[in-house]
């Protein structure tokens, strides 16, 4: 199997977050006029994706992706660059339209992850931001074009940084999904 990068942050190990961490700003890859975001808590659910939405750094196999209250997201700076990638997605990506990188993404219609932003905390500077939990629809890399001969290889070096891997969410994502899911069918009390 040719060398590959799974991710920056994951490729030589990484350091737990800082819980008590407040949050801070994240800003696009432009040297000058960079958008800037600012997160006024830590981020919640990090975590790997395979997906081909997510946005990943230049070589990446995944993207690291978490969310945040959306209260607690503000574009700081230079918004006028930021357009949105894909109309038609749950998820608005809204994207610097000079270097490409993702700022958030943000939920607009009925979704159980309706309220939480999604954002890539590598885009920031500061320290402690929470660690990836888990990695998330590895399989998907496949729709991107990486050979399916070499995902064993993916799914144990994933492991030995200690991310559980999956084919969609994990576990407690997904039971969020169906709890919410449940509850608008009238199966569960709402
Ligand atoms: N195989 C598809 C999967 C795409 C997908 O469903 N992505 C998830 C996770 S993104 C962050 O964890 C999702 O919720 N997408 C909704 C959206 O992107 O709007 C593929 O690879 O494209
Ligand atoms: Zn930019
Ligand atoms: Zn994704």
């Amino acid at each position: 199997m040719a060398p590959f990068s799974l991710h920056p942050t994951l490729d030589n190990g990484f350091a737990k977050g800082d819980p008590s961490f407040p949050g801070g700003t994240l800003h696009c890859l432009c040297s000058q006029n960079p958008v800037e975001i600012t997160l006024s808590s830590n981020v919640l659910h990090n975590h790997a994706c395979g997906c081909s939405k997510c946005w990943k750094p230049k070589g990446a196999l995944f993207s690291l992706v978490a969310v945040v209250p959306r209260p607690n997201l503000s574009v700081t700076a230079n918004e006028d660059k930021l357009i949105v990638v894909d109309e038609t997605a749950a998820i608005l990506r809204f994207a610097c339209k000079e270097c490409g990188t993702h700022l958030y993404g943000r939920i607009e219609k009925e979704h159980p992850f309706y309220g939480l932003d999604f954002v890539h905390t590598e885009l920031s500077d500061q320290k402690g931001w929470q660690e990836p939990q888990f990695a998330a629809f590895v399989s998907s890399i496949i729709e991107g074009g990486f050979d399916p001969a070499g995902i064993d290889e993916v799914r144990t070096k994933l492991k030995g940084l200690g991310l559980e891997t999956y084919d969609s969410l994990s576990p407690g994502l997904m039971d969020a999904i169906a709890t919410w899911t449940a509850k608008k069918n009238g199966k569960l009390p709402a």
